[in-house]
């Protein structure tokens, strides 16, 4: 990992402009995206599809695709990818493009979501315009609620559009809160994969925390620079709730109050929330003996906090979905899901998934596994099989500090701590994209990023995160370096004359082809993949910038092609994705929603098959059920769940027999705020009174069987099917 501060870049570009370059690059996406929500932009670099389709083919993060022949021009040039079309010469087409600029009209079809393209030349609306889709009523509810200033958690079905949701109130919070926005908005979710669907950074990042196993390491919210970081957050947004436990969400939200002096929730910041309790929960820790009794466990579910209910939370249930069109599909995943009827949903998946895919476009279906094992396994297994050279992409990665942390007057102590907090930052660790990628032609791939390329009738053509491919062959950097530059030149980018005709979109246009060849020329890699698509798009994929800023400290980049092999997935890490074809390995799943959040990553029964599976396999936690029954009862402060108070108590009753500092009543009642970090524990351990309790329905012993003496998800009695509390323990 490189540090790069103050010091000049491998092109010679100084560090500090670099860092502006790159983030005006980021910006330029983003903007493209605002916009794309508000008006249509014409996008010059868009090509026209080889089958004559005047359009943009979308590659996003999911399209699976595959590479073609070596011997093809990169005739065709967008930000993110390029499109093969040997049919059409690069300089016609760019020219077209330019010519029609002022022809397109708007055709952005509201009732059916899609966009459609008048007969204005190969000229196209922006990917991002033309994936666009309206907000259905419920999706606008969840919009008025945020625009009120509402603290709000939306939560439905797997495919109901939360992420998508959020990222619409992100776009919109950033057109509120323009140069402001990184400093009011925190942008959060439990684990760094989650993160990646929101550009945002972990929950713990954002909030200054490391790995917290005790409570006093919760004290370092209150560090000097953190501390007046959170202080001028205005909002905060998490996604993937289903990840945070109540323990995290309960001492966050106290020691928000402390820190910002406000005893209101969350201590004044605006909390939007989006997940779904029935997928994956928090890993929790397991008690063992002789643990001391301060130990942060990160137990429960969010909503099983007291401050949780304290917040005025406005609860919205989406219940469209999305993702799936089938009706019999969708119902089964929604009984998979409550944990109704299990054998007959079971049973209809087995008459419908137990069989071979078809193979689409020489495109195979993505494994999913419950363990890291099988993937690895797999994955590594099928590439040895397949014949020829073995390319290595190695990410170019780096650390960019806040520009107010280079300063010359800035403590250079600081400096170094804030490098090495972002040196060590777990999106290192967690980012979608490997630090190395090993792939042959052949191989099997998955898209992790969207790409800006679109088209189609309806869109059909879209490529998206998740989107599958194959490899067809690899291209030398340096000829796809000269398609970009003939493209900059046909674009009029390297004449003045040209550029000073264009308008502000055109110039961003040709900035943004430039940026690309900078980063290709900085990158070590000497070939690009091509890739062939499910959809039949066939695409070169360049590295793409992966990041994720810590507001006042800096941001963390990694610059890496966005794919990955995709022969095997672990579940835990398709969460968020959308698949088009899918093989499921059911029987070892271990954790709550495990195999819901595997079989909704389906976009159709056609598309799924079920490797194996048992009884047990589907686990649902009454705990969840009992929430969403109040949600769907429209009355969700009728929810009797007392896990908290009951574990608590257990907690602390323990404590008073054993380590009398850990104790529950420790916690301050709201009102009376103190300015230092809630260090000592709200509880303390016992094995004994710890079991059975995740699930908040059993005094003692097992969640499942109400026995003492074993865990639920070990519970002897849980064969055949019954349910079990969805903690994972490490
Ligand atoms: N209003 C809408 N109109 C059309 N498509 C939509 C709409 N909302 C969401 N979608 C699409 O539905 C799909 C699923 O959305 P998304 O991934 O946000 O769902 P999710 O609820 O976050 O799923 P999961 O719980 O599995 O993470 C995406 O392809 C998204 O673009």
């Amino acid at each position: 990992m490189r540090r790069k501060r103050n010091s000049l870049t491998p092109d010679g570009v100084p560090q500090k402009r670099q860092a502006t370059l790159l983030t005006s690059f980021a910006r330029i996406d983003k903007a493209l995206a605002i916009a794309g929500s508000k008006r249509k932009i014409v996008d010059l670099t868009k090509p026209t599809l080889s089958n004559g389709i005047s359009g943009k083919p979308t590659c996003s993060n999911g399209s699976q695709g595959g590479a073609v022949s070596q011997s093809r021009p990169a005739s065709h040039v967008s930000a993110s990818c390029v499109e093969l079309n040997p049919s059409r010469s690069l300089n016609k087409t760019a020219q077209s493009s330019l010519q029609s600029v002022s022809h397109v009209s708007d055709t952005y079809n509201v009732k059916s979501g899609q966009a459609s393209v008048e007969a204005a030349g190969p000229s196209t609306l922006s990917a991002d315009e033309a994936s666009s889709p309206q907000l259905c009523p419920e999706q606008e509810k969840v919009m008025q609620l945020v625009r009120d200033g509402k603290n709000v958690f939306f939560t439905g079905n797997a495919g109901t559009g939360k992420t998508f949701m959020l990222n619409k109130i992100i776009e919109e919070l950033r057109i509120k809160y323009g140069r402001d926005f990184i400093s009011k908005v925190a942008l959060a979710a439990p684990t760094g994969i989650a993160a990646t669907h929101i550009q945002g950074t972990t929950l713990n990042a954002a909030l200054g925390l490391g790995i917290c196993n005790y409570y006093k390491d919760f004290g370092s919210m209150f560090k000097k620079e953190t501390r007046a970081r959170i202080s001028r957050y205005e909002i905060l947004i998490v996604d993937e709730v289903s990840m945070l436990s109540a323990e995290l969400f309960n001492t966050i939200e106290s020691n928000l109050k402390r820190l910002r002096n406000d005893v209101r929730p969350a201590g004044g910041l605006q909390l939007i929330m989006c997940g779904d309790f029935f997928q994956l929960p928090p890993v929790t820790k397991k008690w063992t003996p002789g643990m001391p009794s301060d130990m942060f466990l990160n137990w429960g579910y969010a909503f099983q906090a007291p401050a949780w209910k304290a917040a005025n939370i406005e609860h919205v249930l989406l219940t469209k979905v999305f993702r799936q069109q089938d009706g019999e599909f969708i119902k089964i995943l929604d009984n998979i899901r409550y944990g109704h009827d299990i054998p007959a949903a079971l049973k209809r998946l087995r008459e419908l998934c137990m069989r071979p895919l078809l193979s689409s476009n020489g495109i195979k279906a993505t494994q999913l596994f419950s363990r890291n094992k099988e993937v690895d396994e797999t994955n590594i297994r099928e590439l040895a099989v397949l014949k020829g050279a073995t390319a290595v992409f190695g990410a170019e990665d780096e650390v960019v500090l806040d520009p107010a942390l280079q300063g010359t007057h800035v403590d250079p102590t600081w400096q170094r701590e804030a490098t090495s907090r972002l040196e060590k930052n777990e999106f290192f660790r967690d980012c979608l994209a490997a630090k190395e990628i090993r792939m042959k032609v052949g191989a099997q791939v998955l898209l992790i990023k969207n790409l800006d390329l679109e088209g189609g009738p309806n869109n059909s053509r879209q490529l998206v995160n998740g989107s599958r491919g194959v490899i067809t062959s690899m291209v030398p950097k340096a000829d796809v370096i000269r398609g970009l530059e003939a493209n900059r030149k046909a674009l009029g980018g390297d004449n003045n004359i040209s550029m000073s005709k264009m308008d502000s979109k055109g110039t961003q246009l040709v900035t943004e082809v430039h940026k690309k060849v900078e980063m290709l020329r900085g990158w070590a890699g000497t070939e690009i993949p091509v890739v062939r698509f499910r959809n039949g798009a066939e695409i070169q994929v360049l590295p793409t910038i992966f990041s994720s800023t810590v507001p006042h400290t800096g941001e963390c980049r990694r610059v890496q092609i966005p794919l990955k092999l995709a022969w095997a997935l672990t579940i835990h890490k398709c969460q968020g994705l959308t698949l088009d074809l899918v093989q499921v390995s059911l029987k070892d799943c271990f954790a709550q929603g495990q195999a819901y959040v595997a079989l909704s990553r389906a976009r159709s029964l056609e598309g799924l098959q079920i490797l194996d599976l048992d009884s047990s396999c589907v686990r649902t936690d009454p705990a969840v059920s009992d929430f969403y029954a109040a949600l769907k009862g429209g009355d969700i402060k009728s929810l009797k769940d007392d896990a908290w108070e009951r574990w608590s108590c257990m907690r602390s009753g323990s404590a008073a027999q054993g380590d009398q500092t850990a104790g529950f009543g420790s916690q301050q009642p709201v009102g009376s705020v103190s300015q230092q970090p809630q260090a000592l524990n709200s509880f303390g351990a016992s094995q004994a009174v710890l079991k059975g309790a995740t699930g908040g329905r059993q005094n003692n012993g097992c969640f499942h069987c109400g026995q003492p003496g074993h865990w639920a998800n070990n519970c002897p009695s849980k064969k055949g099917g019954g349910s079990t509390t969805g903690f994972i323990r490490r």
